[in-house]
């Protein structure tokens, strides 16, 4: 096989040890299958055991639910748009075969999905999970290009894992492995406390606050789920508990009712309903019975609900005499209430401060979680927090899923989850699936239907209402909101999660916190135009074009509407979205040909300005090369401005008249502190680098050599996936190749790295030069990110690996070093160098403007 991977090379070339993992790959054997000269032939995996942890199931009362992982990224990045069998090559993920590109990753990494049928619609289910495949996954048979005949085994939990057990081993062959439904309850619970970031909140008075959980400091805590019925659970680590009450008033008992009151037919017509009633037409208050006085001397209002229903008795009226909105409130509020009440008087009972709720009754209503949260609150006198969890119904489900012994999961940790938001969350992400409309294979492939038929999305409205409900439920919501949301943008409160093992914190990173949120600029018609082009420009490309546009629109105003409804959502997540977004209706990388036309015409100069430097005494030649670094950065198809100012010239004309305006001081400018230091070379130097063409050739390869000229081994850090025009692995790869054609010093060091095959550096100088053995290296390692920010709390583990002996880091461009990570500190010295090309952000961050230039030199944060 010819060498595969950036990230992969460069790992070898350092002799890093690989992080240990318990999620594996046996890559022993492994072969490709079809044809070797595939742009990604697959590769078969025959000894990858036990590929049988793909789907859990819980069978409620009400609602089954799914959760199921799948390994292979483009499939599921589609909601399996893929109309194909599941056991077709291009859909690998269960066969334990894998593309190249995957391969690369030592580890395992996937993705879980949630989806949620009604029970009584259960050959609906029973329908998607033999669409997907899910009920066969025998790894030899598959290897074999057979279907398995013999069902597989799969965990399930709830009654239905009893009721239903036989109805499933005849329909779909499989057997169910039973697991406690509490303790899949419990397990759900402490794995989507300790390891999903931002899953936990509170929601009082119409206001949601994500709770940072420390995983360290969970337990005891009290587990409330809503089911059908009503289970409390105390529970004191994984796998300790005991459920110490419950209640047959519950989800079942309001929507049961519900639908005898008011004859709604789904449960979220009733919800909506709720929203414009008054509940004081059915409810008797204590005004009523005190004369509309309040009743102080126990603390009750007049207002106060004395009895729900209780106004009832006193009328002459039957039930076609009342609002049904105003039964539908006063009946949400009567049960919502009466489980908090309970769920505190158990608190109480065992001395627990924190109370989960979870079950699909809460189903994200504001008022529901208000009015629990306000009866929480009310009979502690504050003691006690309620607290919601964005996984509400999975979280049976999901125990049964992590029940997998193999599986590791219960030993992840929140920065191996990315969690993503396709478009086809809607179908994916716990929307019900109503009867089929053809077939359900057809309607679950949305994103084809969307991309075909140019659905509409309609920008979903946030469910949260803001201001206030009224005291916590005792008073009617504000009845001019529609607020409920629609189902589809409620089902986009529940991603895809992404588990990937190979992302780690990044280890220098002295301060954790700190991020500045941003807004997406709207830069789309150009956006979609470019990806478009790159894909040829073909009818096909506009549709999806056109589509992307479309889904990404969705997004934004989703979280104009609800900033959090993703959880809290940091620029550098927001920008990976749109990338995620591209990548998801398989624009590949829209800027991939400006990309090669810049980095043809700055590598065509490179020579001569590496020539220009050399001629200069060292501390000029620092000071050009900065000066460099930051002409340079003005190559940003990120910005407005740079973009205009594309049209005006050419790529040198422009870097030369960047340039020229490199007047110092900068705005920031902490360069004669940076040249003091640099009296000691470092041993190993992170270049986090920004975008391709001057940028990276111009201004960062120049740095990048006068470091390794000092001694210092260089780690060039590019993104692992395009966003913009960033420089990626392969391409950094490429412009290595080319520029250690002409630059000795490179040419060394990446020989030295060993990142590149001996004969892709030229065999000018003869491989017995020995004085290469001790010249000091350059590699290259991908972030493991795909946006122009970088998230340090999550980068490939292959950097944090190499990052541990570092003592330089250098980070460059807007995204990394000024929209994320400019006030972040590290363990070791850092650089952060950028040219701001945006008057907001340079009167906001440095009280500057535009084309400014930004070099903050920090020396180490002593810790
Ligand atoms: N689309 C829906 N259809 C039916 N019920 C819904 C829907 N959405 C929310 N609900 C509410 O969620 C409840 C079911 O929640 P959940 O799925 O957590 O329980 P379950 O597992 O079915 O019940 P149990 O655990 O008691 O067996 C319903 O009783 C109803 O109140
Ligand atoms: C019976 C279960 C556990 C089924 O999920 C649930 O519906 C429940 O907890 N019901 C309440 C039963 C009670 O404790 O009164
Ligand atoms: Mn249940």
């Amino acid at each position: 096989m010819e060498s595969c991977s950036g990230e992969a090379m460069s790992h070898n070339g350092s002799n890093i040890p690989h992080t240990p993992s318990r999620l594996q790959l046996d890559l022993s054997g492994a072969a490709i299958q079809g044809s070797i000269e595939d742009r990604n032939p697959a590769i078969v995996l025959p000894n990858q055991e036990d590929d049988t942890y793909h789907l859990a199931i819980d069978l409620g009362g009400s609602l089954i639910k799914l959760v199921y992982f799948s390994k292979q990224s483009d499939v599921s990045a589609l909601g399996n748009a893929s109309p194909c069998s599941p056991f077709s090559r291009s859909d690998s993920g269960k066969a334990g075969i894998l593309s190249r590109q995957q391969a690369r990753f030592p580890t395992q990494g996937g993705r879980l999905h949630f989806v949620k049928f009604e029970t009584s619609k259960l050959s609906d289910c029973i329908e998607f999970i033999k669409s997907k495949g899910l009920n066969c996954y025998d790894i030899e048979d598959i290897a074999n290009g057979i279907q398995s005949e013999e069902g597989s085994i799969i965990k399930a939990t709830g009654g239905g894992a009893f009721k239903f057990a036989d109805m499933f081993k005849e329909k779909l062959g499989v057997t169910f492995d039973k697991e406690d439904e509490m303790s899949c309850l419990v397990a759900g619970a402490n794995f989507l406390l300790k390891a999903i970031r931002d899953e936990a909140f509170t929601h009082l008075e119409g206001h949601k606050q994500f709770v940072q959980i420390d995983p360290n400091d969970l337990f005891p805590y009290l587990l409330v789920n809503i089911g059908s019925g009503v289970s409390m659970i105390k529970v004191d680590g994984d796998g300790i508990f005991q459920r110490v009450s419950g209640t047959n008033v519950g989800g079942g008992t309001f929507w049961g009712l519900g639908r005898l009151l008011t004859k709604c037919r789904n449960f979220d017509e009733i919800l909506e309903l709720s929203q414009r009633g008054d509940n004081s037409s059915v409810d008797m208050l204590v005004g009523d019975i005190y004369g509309g006085l309040d009743y102080t001397k126990i603390g009750l209002s007049a207002s106060t609900i004395a009895s729900s229903f209780g106004k009832v008795i006193s009328d002459e009226k039957d039930l076609s005499g009342y609002r049904r909105e105003d039964i539908a409130l006063s009946l949400l509020r009567m049960i919502s209430y009466n489980i908090g009440q309970i769920a505190y008087l158990n608190a109480l009972r065992y001395g627990l401060k924190r109370i989960f709720f979870g079950g699909f009754f809460i189903r994200g209503h504001a008022y529901t979680m208000d009015t629990m949260s306000f009866a929480v609150s009310f009979w502690s006198k504050g003691e006690a927090h309620a607290m919601f969890l964005r996984h509400e119904g999975f979280l049976g489900a999901l125990g049964a899923f992590v029940s997998y012994d193999k599986l590791g999961l219960t030993n992840l940790t929140s920065h191996q989850f990315v969690e993503r938001f396709p478009m086809g969350a809607p179908y994916a992400g716990g929307k019900i699936h109503g009867p089929p409309i053809r077939d359900l294979n057809e309607k679950i492939s949305w994103m084809e239907k969307f991309v075909q038929n140019g659905i509409e999305i309609t920008a979903p409205v946030p469910m949260a209402i803001t201001g206030t409900t009224g005291l916590g439920g005792f008073e009617r919501p504000l009845s001019h909101s529609s607020s409920l949301r629609s189902d589809s943008s409620a089902a986009l409160n529940v991603g895809v999660l992404h588990l990937v093992p190979s992302l780690e914190p990044f280890p220098l990173l002295a301060d954790p916190k700190g991020y500045w949120f941003g807004i997406l600029s709207d830069q789309l018609p150009d956006l979609v135009q470019k990806a478009v082009a790159s894909e040829g420009g073909t009818d096909g490309a506009k549709r999806r074009g056109d589509a992307f546009a479309r889904a990404f629109r969705a997004h934004l105003a989703r979280l104009r509407e609800e900033p959090a409804a993703y959880g809290k959502l940091g620029l550098a997540n927001l920008l990976e979205l749109r990338e995620e977004c591209l990548r998801e209706f398989h624009f590949k990388d829209a800027y991939l040909a400006i990309k090669q036309r810049e980095n043809e015409a700055s590598l065509a100069v490179l020579p001569d300005l590496l020539l220009e430097l050399d001629n200069l005494d060292q501390d000029e030649r620092l000071l050009a090369i900065i000066e460099g670094v930051l002409a340079g950065n003005i190559f940003d198809w990120g910005s407005r401005a740079c973009v205009e100012l594309y049209q005006s010239g050419t790529i040198l004309e422009i870097y030369r008249m960047s340039r020229s305006k490199m007047q110092r001081p900068w705005r920031v400018d902490d360069f004669d502190t940076f040249k003091m230091s640099w009296d000691r070379p470092h041993f190993r130097a992170l270049l986090f680098v920004d975008n391709s063409g001057a940028d990276i050739i111009l201004g960062m390869l120049p740095l990048a050599r006068e470091l390794l000229r000092r001694g210092t081994e260089v780690v060039l850090v590019p993104n692992s996936f395009p966003a913009i025009n960033d420089v990626t692995v392969m391409e950094l790869l490429n412009l290595l190749e080319e520029a250690s054609k002409f630059c000795e010093i490179l040419r060394k060091a990446v020989k030295a790295g060993g990142c590149l095959d001996d004969k892709r550096i030229g065999e000018q100088d003869s491989a017995a030069n020995s004085s290469e053995a001790s010249f000091p290296k350059l590699l290259v390692v991908g972030n493991g990110c795909g946006s122009p920010c970088i998230d340090f709390r999550q980068v490939s583990s292959e950097l944090a690996t190499i990052a541990r002996d570092a003592d330089l880091v250098v980070l460059e461009g807007m995204g990394r070093a000024l929209h994320t990570n400019y006030t972040a500190h590290f363990k070791c010295d850092s650089l952060k160098l950028a040219m701001i090309k945006n008057q907001r952000l340079a009167e906001k961050l440095i009280g500057g403007s535009i084309y400014d230039c930004v070099c903050r030199y920090e020396p180490r944060t002593q810790l």
